[in-house]
């Protein structure tokens, strides 16, 4: 079987791509679970805590940062690894649904389009610090938080690796 395809077929460049599947879900009923980063050098942590975000619903849709976007938010070096290739990486894995690229500072307008059940984000965030919040709180949807994964950062990777 050619699974790359099937892989593709997850990424939407715009929110606009991913218009008709989130419809299609909100009609099935699934709970779908939103969280977003940058995911530059894919390490354990992230792992653990998608495969954990991805359990608390039926479907687990990833906002993730552009590469202008990533500049702006973590500086001229980054990211390492360019969208296509981080957004590729994020569809490959099993318990993701849809990855969908945002070009702005913070997801807030992806999430109001999104209207996710279930926002999660790492250890590495208070609930009401994570943008988006308030639209899920308004919705009577949860904000989770996973445990962080101690010892795993993208940039203590890139450190390591100097
Ligand atoms: N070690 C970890 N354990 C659990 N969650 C993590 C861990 N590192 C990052 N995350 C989560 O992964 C998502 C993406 O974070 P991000 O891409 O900034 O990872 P990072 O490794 O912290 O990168 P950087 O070092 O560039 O900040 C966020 O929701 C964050 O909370
Ligand atoms: O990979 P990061 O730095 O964890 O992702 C950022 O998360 C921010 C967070 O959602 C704020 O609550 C977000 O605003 C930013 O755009 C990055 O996705």
């Amino acid at each position: 079987m050619d699974y790359l395809p099937f892989i593709e077929k997850k990424i939407a460049y715009t929110a606009k791509e991913a218009e008709n599947t989130l419809s299609l879900w909100r009609f099935k009923d699934d709970k779908i679970v939103f969280t977003n980063g940058c995911f530059d050098i894919l390490h354990k942590g992230h792992i653990e805590y998608l495969a954990k975000a991805a359990s608390l619903g039926t479907k687990l849709v990833i906002g993730l940062n552009t590469d202008a976007s990533v500049k702006r938010l973590k500086g001229d070096s980054r990211p390492v690894n360019d969208e296509n290739a981080r957004a590729l990486l994020l569809a490959s894995l099993v318990f993701v649904d849809k990855v969908i690229l945002f070009d702005t500072d913070t997801p807030r307008d992806l999430i109001d389009f999104v209207q996710p059940d279930v926002l999660v984000k790492g250890g590495d965030y208070k609930p009401e610090e994570i943008v988006g919040y308030d639209i899920v709180k308004a919705k009577g949807g949860e904000i989770v938080t996973l445990d962080f994964v101690e010892g795993y950062s993208t940039t203590s990777l890139i450190e390591k690796m100097k």
